[in-house]
């Protein structure tokens, strides 16, 4: 599996108590420096990774727009093809290259409403999208690397799994609090800290009141 592996990137903005976005989804936590750094690491990755819940709460666009450089490609993990197609990723695929990666749970009518657009749509996977398989393929469409933007259900499984390369986190100066807020990693976790991955501090950049930190996995 290593062999076919596209280097992965985690990335999120999080609380100082380590959540992404408070229990009704509102997750605007970067400040303007801190998304023309995100901006510029979107153009020097071959695509962006999201969840169907987070294209659902935040409707993105994953475009490199504060900055210069190219569009990556947009890959969304929506296991039954249930995104809207009135969704911003939909309607700009003309203009953006997008990937929507499914399993095969997905319905026909839902099948078909991805073929309306042009999107490549991926299967893979019995219940939930097979990550592994998917940047199989990725890796064979010459994708190296890869930026994954949450939410936290996705970071769980890229972790969980263990194929991951990096983490860039942004320490943003709020607290969210709250059993329903959303988490960094959801999941259920790891039951013993020997079991969690072993990261490297490899940097640490101030952006005023925001941190940012660049961990490698040991
Ligand atoms: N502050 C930040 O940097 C960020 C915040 N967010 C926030 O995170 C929230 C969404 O996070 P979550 O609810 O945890 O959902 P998520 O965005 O991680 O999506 C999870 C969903 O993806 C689909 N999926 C398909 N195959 C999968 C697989 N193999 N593994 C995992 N998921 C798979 C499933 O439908 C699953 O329920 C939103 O409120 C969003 O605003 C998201 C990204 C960054
Ligand atoms: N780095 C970061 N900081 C935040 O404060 C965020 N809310 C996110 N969210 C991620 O970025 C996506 C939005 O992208 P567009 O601005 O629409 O291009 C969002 O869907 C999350 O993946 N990230």
């Amino acid at each position: 599996m290593e062999k076919f592996k596209p280097y992965v990137i985690l990335s999120a903005a999080i609380s100082v108590d380590g959540k992404i976005a408070t229990r009704t989804g509102d997750s605007k936590l970067s400040s303007d420096k801190d998304l023309h750094r995100l901006h510029k690491l979107r153009a020097k990755v071959d695509a962006i990774i999201i969840g169907k819940n987070t294209l659902m709460r935040d409707d993105p666009l994953l475009t490199v727009r504060y900055s210069k450089g190219k569009n990556p490609i947009r890959i969304i993990l929506d296991s039954k093809g249930e995104i809207s197609d009135k969704s911003k990723i939909l309607q700009t695929s003309a203009k953006v290259p997008t990937i929507i990666a499914v399993s095969k749970k997905i319905t026909k009518s839902n099948l078909q409403k991805l073929n309306n657009f042009p999107v490549q749509v991926i299967i893979t996977g019995e219940k939930s999208v097979n990550i592994k398989s998917l940047l199989k393929k990725l890796s064979e469409k010459k994708i190296k690397k890869i930026l994954v933007e949450g939410g936290g259900t996705v970071n769980w499984e890229f972790i969980k799994q263990n194929i991951f390369d990096e983490l860039i986190i942004t320490i943003s100066p709020f607290v969210i609090g709250g059993n329903d807020s959303i988490s960094f990693v959801q999941g259920i976790g790891f039951d013993k800290i020997s079991k969690s991955p072993n990261l490297h501090l490899k940097s640490v950049k101030r952006l005023k009141n925001h941190l940012v930190l660049n961990y490698r996995k040991v």
